[in-house]
């Protein structure tokens, strides 16, 4: 068994109440009072590191879609596009997906450090679990150098946690609300254990020792263990002091206390009931009360986050790793050689991280009568391409091709007379330069 070098740090003394961030001398360096073995395993990590975040990049892969409690502070149906958030995505990704989209930033973003699972629901819950372990072995293969990291709410931890530390996952954050059942009991509408739903303090009695359990099994195996606390005013403001102490004295390296986010428009319990969040000056003295090492510099980022810390490209890898569909016309089978008015069929094609496949062949009336557009069959063809990107073509008329681009397909004659193959390699090659 690896000796877990956190487990020498014991509870951090009052008297270093050190900020991890800034106050000592910057987050993870020598002032912070990590120990150099910690330190070493954190400083290309942009949330730990000492400066790293604005030299390293993160992404955040959205694979978990379940949850298996229902905090009063969360809703995942609620997005908003740029909307910067935990536990916002703009789509779920299947592992395939993922792993593809975490391989196209790497290639894009050489400074990617780190590679994270945080949601949008809960990835050790039963419903995200086969997810999560599917995306972290094929993160794995695919880039081996990058840290791993998972972010839980920590039900379900002790019984994941030696196949996280077995695959290499070095960090992983539980969020831990309270220890206490009756403060627990405000923060949880339920807590869904095995094939029961639990409520009031019960339920919060019952997650809060299984979060116990699980930071304690992982700290035996040297997993680098950070705990996030969400600040809800006169709810867990004066008992996370305690969760502190608690955590940090089981060898978390560092305690992250966010400040609860609880507008309206979210649609969560604590949105509609008015529960307002922390001002900064509260915020700030609950952290200085908790002491420790002390997390400040937390962006609260949405659950596929990309990029460095502060500056989310999100939209520009929002299509990265997904398969994408486009569409050719050609006569002979082999090239890109017919009239966009002349086809009868397109074939289409599916392209992902693999490679392209054939996926359909699509049968439309021909467009071009004689030289003259048929407007009664554009819409058809039309709904027959509604999947794909774009369309390849030897030729495309002015008419068909502005109606193809409101329809939000783009046709190219870029590629005219290629072969397939390196016509839809030369399309993506084109559409990847215009993303970046
Ligand atoms: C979306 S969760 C995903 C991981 C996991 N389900 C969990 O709760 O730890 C990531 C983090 O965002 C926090 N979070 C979610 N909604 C929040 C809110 N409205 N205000 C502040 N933090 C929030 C969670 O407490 C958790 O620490
Ligand atoms: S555990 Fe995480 S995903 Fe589940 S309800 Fe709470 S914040 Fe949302
Ligand atoms: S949510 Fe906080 S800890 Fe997670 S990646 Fe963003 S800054 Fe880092």
């Amino acid at each position: 068994m690896t000796p877990n070098p956190l487990a020498v740090l014991g509870p951090p003394s009052p008297a270093q109440n050190c900020r991890y961030d800034g106050g000592c001398g910057g987050h993870g360096e020598a002032g912070s009072g990590l120990p150099p073995e910690v330190h070493a395993r954190v400083a290309d990590h942009p949330c730990y590191g000492p400066g790293a975040d604005h030299r390293f990049a993160r992404i955040h892969l959205p694979v978990a879609p379940a949850c298996n409690i229902q905090c009063h502070y969360c809703n995942r149906k609620y997005d908003c596009a740029g909307e910067s958030r935990p536990g916002v995505t703009s789509r779920r990704l299947t592992p395939e997906e993922a792993v593809a989209r975490a391989r196209a930033v790497a290639a894009e973003l050489p400074k990617l450090s780190v590679v994270g699972i945080a949601g949008p629901g809960d990835p050790l819950a039963p419903g995200s679990v086969a997810h999560t372990f599917a995306t972290l072995e094929g993160v794995k293969r695919a880039l081996p150098g990058v840290r791993l990291c998972v972010s839980t709410n920590g039900l379900a931890l002790a019984d994941h946690a030696d196949r996280l530390a077995d695959l290499g996952v070095e960090h992983v954050t539980v969020t831990v609300n309270a220890l206490d059942p009756e403060v627990g009991a405000r923060l949880y509408a339920w807590v869904a254990w095995r094939g029961r739903r639990y409520t009031g303090p019960g339920a919060a009695r019952l997650l809060s020792e299984r979060q116990l359990e699980g930071l304690a099994r992982l700290a035996t195996r040297g997993v680098l263990c950070k705990v996030n606390s969400v600040l809800v005013p006169g709810v867990n403001d004066a008992h996370l002091p305690a969760v502190s102490r608690a955590v940090q004295g089981l060898g978390c390296f560092a305690h992250n206390v966010m400040p609860l986010l609880s507008a309206p428009e979210h649609g969560t319990h604590f949105g509609l009931t008015g529960q307002r969040g922390p001002t900064e000056a509260e915020l700030a003295a609950v952290r200085r009360a908790c002491g420790g090492r002390q997390m400040t510099h937390c962006r609260q980022c949405r659950a596929d986050a990309v990029g460095m810390l502060g500056d989310d490209q999100n939209a520009r890898f929002a299509h990265a790793g997904e398969a994408v569909r486009v569409a050719v016309a050609t006569r002979d089978g082999a090239r890109v050689d017919q009239h966009f008015g002349h086809a009868t069929a397109f074939r289409v094609y599916e392209l992902a991280a693999g490679g392209a496949r054939l996926v359909a062949e699509r049968e439309v009336s021909h467009y071009c009568r004689g030289g003259e557009g048929d407007e009664d069959v554009l819409p058809a063809t039309l709904r027959a391409l509604a999947d794909c990107r774009a369309v390849l073509v030897a030729k495309v008329g002015r008419c068909p091709r502005e109606a193809l681009q409101a329809a939000g397909i783009e046709p190219s004659e870029a590629q005219a007379f290629l072969p397939i193959p390196a016509a839809l390699a030369a399309w993506e090659a084109a559409r990847a330069k215009e993303v970046a």
